[in-house]
Protein backbone atom coordinates (compact mmCIF):
# COMPACT_ATOMS: atom_id res chain seq x y z
CA UNK A 1 0.00 0.00 0.00
CA UNK A 2 1.17 3.56 -1.05
CA UNK A 3 2.11 5.76 2.20
CA UNK A 4 1.29 9.84 2.22
CA UNK A 5 4.81 9.80 3.11
CA UNK A 6 6.50 7.87 0.60
CA UNK A 7 9.04 9.43 -1.45
CA UNK A 8 7.79 9.41 -4.69
CA UNK A 9 9.41 9.07 -8.51
CA UNK A 10 9.30 11.24 -11.11
CA UNK A 11 8.94 9.88 -14.65
CA UNK A 12 10.36 11.14 -17.35
CA UNK A 13 8.43 11.78 -20.70
CA UNK A 14 10.53 8.66 -22.04
CA UNK A 15 9.42 6.93 -19.57
CA UNK A 16 5.43 7.83 -19.22
CA UNK A 17 4.68 7.20 -22.45
CA UNK A 18 5.38 3.21 -22.17
CA UNK A 19 3.62 3.33 -19.32
CA UNK A 20 0.53 5.39 -20.45
CA UNK A 21 0.41 3.01 -23.62
CA UNK A 22 0.33 0.34 -21.34
CA UNK A 23 -2.66 2.00 -19.29
CA UNK A 24 -4.35 2.38 -22.66
CA UNK A 25 -4.24 -0.92 -23.51
CA UNK A 26 -5.41 -2.23 -20.17
CA UNK A 27 -8.55 0.14 -20.38
CA UNK A 28 -9.43 -1.69 -23.20
CA UNK A 29 -9.12 -4.21 -21.92
CA UNK A 30 -11.78 -3.84 -19.10
CA UNK A 31 -13.87 -2.67 -21.35
CA UNK A 32 -13.68 -5.75 -23.36
CA UNK A 33 -14.24 -7.69 -20.07
CA UNK A 34 -17.31 -5.46 -18.95
CA UNK A 35 -18.64 -6.73 -22.36
CA UNK A 36 -17.62 -10.08 -23.86
CA UNK A 37 -19.60 -12.77 -24.32
CA UNK A 38 -17.05 -15.66 -25.16
CA UNK A 39 -18.37 -18.11 -23.22
CA UNK A 40 -17.19 -19.97 -20.36
CA UNK A 41 -13.70 -21.56 -21.68
CA UNK A 42 -12.76 -18.46 -23.11
CA UNK A 43 -13.14 -16.64 -20.07
CA UNK A 44 -11.06 -18.98 -18.16
CA UNK A 45 -8.43 -19.13 -20.69
CA UNK A 46 -8.22 -15.33 -20.80
CA UNK A 47 -7.94 -15.37 -17.25
CA UNK A 48 -5.10 -17.17 -17.32
CA UNK A 49 -3.45 -15.14 -19.65
CA UNK A 50 -3.69 -12.59 -17.95
CA UNK A 51 -2.53 -13.48 -14.72
CA UNK A 52 0.36 -14.19 -16.38
CA UNK A 53 0.58 -10.80 -17.53
CA UNK A 54 0.00 -9.25 -14.07
CA UNK A 55 2.87 -11.10 -12.74
CA UNK A 56 5.21 -10.06 -15.39
CA UNK A 57 4.45 -6.45 -14.81
CA UNK A 58 4.92 -7.64 -10.34
CA UNK A 59 8.07 -8.01 -10.96
CA UNK A 60 9.37 -4.93 -10.62
CA UNK A 61 7.24 -2.95 -8.23
CA UNK A 62 7.12 0.89 -7.01
CA UNK A 63 6.55 1.14 -3.70
CA UNK A 64 3.68 4.02 -4.45
CA UNK A 65 2.41 5.41 -7.71
CA UNK A 66 4.65 7.87 -9.54
CA UNK A 67 4.15 11.70 -10.45
CA UNK A 68 4.71 13.28 -13.79
CA UNK A 69 7.56 15.80 -14.33
CA UNK A 70 4.41 18.02 -15.86
CA UNK A 71 1.63 20.27 -13.86
CA UNK A 72 1.08 23.08 -11.99
CA UNK A 73 0.84 21.45 -8.30
CA UNK A 74 2.17 18.10 -6.76
CA UNK A 75 -1.51 16.38 -7.21
CA UNK A 76 -1.80 17.15 -10.84
CA UNK A 77 1.21 15.55 -11.02
CA UNK A 78 0.02 12.58 -9.38
CA UNK A 79 0.22 9.82 -12.94
CA UNK A 80 -2.11 7.32 -11.25
CA UNK A 81 -4.97 9.37 -10.52
CA UNK A 82 -8.44 7.76 -10.71
CA UNK A 83 -9.75 11.12 -12.76
CA UNK A 84 -6.53 12.19 -14.38
CA UNK A 85 -4.10 9.98 -14.55
CA UNK A 86 -2.39 8.49 -17.67
CA UNK A 87 -0.72 5.66 -16.01
CA UNK A 88 -4.45 4.51 -14.29
CA UNK A 89 -6.37 2.01 -16.80
CA UNK A 90 -9.53 3.36 -13.93
CA UNK A 91 -9.30 6.79 -15.03
CA UNK A 92 -11.04 7.68 -18.27
CA UNK A 93 -9.06 9.90 -18.19
CA UNK A 94 -9.83 13.27 -17.81
CA UNK A 95 -7.68 15.52 -19.19
CA UNK A 96 -7.75 18.71 -17.25
CA UNK A 97 -6.40 21.93 -18.16
CA UNK A 98 -6.39 25.35 -16.10
CA UNK A 99 -7.05 28.51 -17.90
CA UNK A 100 -5.12 31.73 -16.65
CA UNK A 101 -8.15 32.99 -15.16
CA UNK A 102 -8.53 29.98 -12.79
CA UNK A 103 -11.15 28.12 -15.09
CA UNK A 104 -10.76 24.07 -14.84
CA UNK A 105 -11.98 22.72 -17.76
CA UNK A 106 -11.81 19.28 -18.92
CA UNK A 107 -13.73 16.98 -22.07
CA UNK A 108 -13.94 13.15 -22.04
CA UNK A 109 -16.69 10.52 -23.09
CA UNK A 110 -17.07 7.85 -20.36
CA UNK A 111 -17.76 4.05 -21.63
CA UNK A 112 -19.93 1.55 -20.33
CA UNK A 113 -17.25 0.56 -17.61
CA UNK A 114 -18.52 3.64 -15.63
CA UNK A 115 -22.26 2.81 -15.90
CA UNK A 116 -25.01 3.42 -13.23
CA UNK A 117 -28.33 3.36 -14.24
CA UNK A 118 -28.85 1.49 -17.37
CA UNK A 119 -26.99 3.32 -20.29
CA UNK A 120 -26.19 6.39 -18.46
CA UNK A 121 -23.05 7.50 -15.94
CA UNK A 122 -22.71 6.11 -12.25
CA UNK A 123 -23.50 9.17 -10.05
CA UNK A 124 -20.63 8.68 -8.33
CA UNK A 125 -18.23 8.48 -10.79
CA UNK A 126 -19.71 12.02 -11.79
CA UNK A 127 -18.87 13.45 -8.11
CA UNK A 128 -15.45 11.53 -8.48
CA UNK A 129 -15.05 13.74 -12.13
CA UNK A 130 -16.25 16.40 -10.04
CA UNK A 131 -14.23 16.16 -7.10
CA UNK A 132 -11.33 15.93 -8.61
CA UNK A 133 -11.79 19.36 -11.07
CA UNK A 134 -13.29 21.46 -8.46
CA UNK A 135 -10.25 20.58 -6.19
CA UNK A 136 -7.50 21.64 -9.19
CA UNK A 137 -9.82 24.90 -9.25
CA UNK A 138 -9.13 25.41 -5.71
CA UNK A 139 -5.38 24.77 -6.36
CA UNK A 140 -5.51 27.54 -9.00
CA UNK A 141 -5.82 30.41 -6.02
CA UNK A 142 -2.58 28.99 -4.48
CA UNK A 143 -2.46 25.97 -2.58
CA UNK A 144 -5.49 23.67 -2.72
CA UNK A 145 -7.29 21.50 0.17
CA UNK A 146 -8.74 18.13 1.14
CA UNK A 147 -12.51 18.41 0.14
CA UNK A 148 -14.17 18.85 3.10
CA UNK A 149 -17.49 19.01 1.73
CA UNK A 150 -18.93 17.67 -1.62
CA UNK A 151 -22.66 18.71 -2.52
CA UNK A 152 -23.92 17.53 -5.73
CA UNK A 153 -27.19 18.37 -8.00
CA UNK A 154 -28.07 15.72 -10.40
CA UNK A 155 -30.66 17.82 -12.84
CA UNK A 156 -30.85 15.01 -15.89
CA UNK A 157 -29.26 12.05 -16.49
CA UNK A 158 -25.78 11.79 -17.51
CA UNK A 159 -24.92 9.85 -21.23
CA UNK A 160 -22.63 6.81 -21.31
CA UNK A 161 -20.45 7.19 -25.23
CA UNK A 162 -20.90 10.75 -26.05
CA UNK A 163 -18.81 13.53 -24.98
CA UNK A 164 -18.95 15.38 -21.95
CA UNK A 165 -17.51 18.51 -20.42
CA UNK A 166 -16.10 19.51 -17.28
CA UNK A 167 -15.74 22.75 -15.81
CA UNK A 168 -14.70 24.31 -12.61
CA UNK A 169 -13.72 27.26 -10.76
CA UNK A 170 -13.11 28.55 -6.87
CA UNK A 171 -15.47 31.46 -5.84
CA UNK A 172 -13.71 32.63 -3.06
CA UNK A 173 -11.09 31.99 0.03
CA UNK A 174 -11.73 32.16 3.30
CA UNK A 175 -8.22 31.24 5.79
CA UNK A 176 -7.80 27.79 4.82
CA UNK A 177 -11.24 27.08 3.44
CA UNK A 178 -11.36 27.80 -0.74
CA UNK A 179 -14.56 27.18 -2.39
CA UNK A 180 -15.33 25.99 -5.60
CA UNK A 181 -18.10 25.11 -7.94
CA UNK A 182 -18.25 23.62 -11.60
CA UNK A 183 -20.58 21.62 -13.53
CA UNK A 184 -20.84 18.11 -16.32
CA UNK A 185 -22.37 19.26 -19.51
CA UNK A 186 -23.83 16.82 -22.21
CA UNK A 187 -23.46 17.03 -25.80
CA UNK A 188 -26.31 19.01 -26.33
CA UNK A 189 -24.80 22.01 -24.02
CA UNK A 190 -27.43 20.87 -21.54
CA UNK A 191 -25.82 21.01 -17.61
CA UNK A 192 -26.21 17.39 -16.24
CA UNK A 193 -25.00 17.72 -12.64
CA UNK A 194 -24.21 20.76 -10.53
CA UNK A 195 -20.89 20.86 -7.72
CA UNK A 196 -19.74 22.83 -5.23
CA UNK A 197 -17.48 22.07 -2.36
CA UNK A 198 -15.09 23.68 0.25
CA UNK A 199 -11.50 22.53 0.44
CA UNK A 200 -9.54 22.68 3.54
CA UNK A 201 -5.78 23.00 3.62
CA UNK A 202 -4.39 20.88 6.10
CA UNK A 203 -2.40 22.92 8.75
CA UNK A 204 0.55 20.95 8.04
CA UNK A 205 0.44 21.12 4.25
CA UNK A 206 1.12 25.10 4.48
CA UNK A 207 4.72 24.60 5.20
CA UNK A 208 5.29 21.74 2.95
CA UNK A 209 5.66 22.33 -0.95
CA UNK A 210 3.09 23.16 -3.06
C1 LIG B 1 -3.21 18.01 0.83
C2 LIG B 1 -3.56 19.15 -0.02
C3 LIG B 1 -2.94 19.11 -1.36
C4 LIG B 1 -3.37 20.14 -2.36
C5 LIG B 1 -2.52 20.14 -3.57
C6 LIG B 1 -3.12 20.68 -4.80
C7 LIG B 1 -4.30 19.89 -5.28
C8 LIG B 1 -4.40 19.84 -6.79
C9 LIG B 1 -5.58 19.09 -7.30
C10 LIG B 1 -6.33 18.33 -6.27
C11 LIG B 1 -7.44 17.55 -6.79
C12 LIG B 1 -7.83 16.59 -5.77
C13 LIG B 1 -9.28 16.36 -5.70
C14 LIG B 1 -9.60 15.25 -4.79
C15 LIG B 1 -9.41 15.64 -3.35
C16 LIG B 1 -9.72 14.54 -2.43
O1 LIG B 1 -10.22 13.52 -2.80
S1 LIG B 1 -9.32 14.74 -0.80
C17 LIG B 1 -9.94 13.22 -0.08
C18 LIG B 1 -11.27 13.38 0.58
N1 LIG B 1 -11.16 14.25 1.69
C19 LIG B 1 -10.62 13.84 2.86
O2 LIG B 1 -10.21 12.71 3.04
C20 LIG B 1 -10.52 14.90 3.94
C21 LIG B 1 -10.57 14.27 5.32
N2 LIG B 1 -10.60 15.32 6.28
C22 LIG B 1 -9.45 15.89 6.72
O3 LIG B 1 -8.34 15.46 6.40
C23 LIG B 1 -9.57 17.05 7.62
O4 LIG B 1 -10.82 17.00 8.28
C24 LIG B 1 -9.47 18.41 6.85
C25 LIG B 1 -10.54 18.54 5.77
C26 LIG B 1 -8.06 18.50 6.20
C27 LIG B 1 -9.64 19.52 7.84
O5 LIG B 1 -8.78 19.24 8.90
P1 LIG B 1 -8.18 20.42 9.78
O6 LIG B 1 -7.23 21.23 8.98
O7 LIG B 1 -7.66 19.79 11.03
O8 LIG B 1 -9.46 21.25 10.03
P2 LIG B 1 -9.85 22.11 11.28
O9 LIG B 1 -8.67 22.90 11.76
O10 LIG B 1 -10.57 21.27 12.27
O11 LIG B 1 -10.92 23.05 10.61
C28 LIG B 1 -10.57 24.15 9.80
C29 LIG B 1 -11.86 24.80 9.43
O12 LIG B 1 -12.52 24.00 8.42
C30 LIG B 1 -13.80 23.57 8.90
N3 LIG B 1 -13.96 22.18 8.46
C31 LIG B 1 -13.06 21.22 8.50
N4 LIG B 1 -13.57 20.07 7.97
C32 LIG B 1 -14.83 20.37 7.63
C33 LIG B 1 -15.87 19.61 7.04
N5 LIG B 1 -15.67 18.34 6.66
N6 LIG B 1 -17.05 20.22 6.82
C34 LIG B 1 -17.23 21.52 7.13
N7 LIG B 1 -16.28 22.30 7.70
C35 LIG B 1 -15.10 21.72 7.94
C36 LIG B 1 -13.73 23.68 10.41
O13 LIG B 1 -15.02 23.85 10.97
C37 LIG B 1 -12.86 24.90 10.59
O14 LIG B 1 -13.63 26.05 10.36
P3 LIG B 1 -13.42 27.40 11.25
O15 LIG B 1 -13.66 26.98 12.64
O16 LIG B 1 -11.98 27.80 10.99
O17 LIG B 1 -14.43 28.36 10.67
Amino acid sequence: MSGAMTERHTLGEDEAAPLAGLAARVRELIEAAVLTDVGRDEARAVADEIAALTERLRAVRRDAPPFLVTGAHRIDRQAGNPVSGPLNPVAPPVDLDATADGIVRGEFTLNDVYEGPPSYVHGGVSAMVLDQALGMAAAQTGVGGMTATLELRYRRPTPLGMPLTVEAKASRVEGRKIYASGTITGPDGRVTVEATAMFVTPQNFLVQER
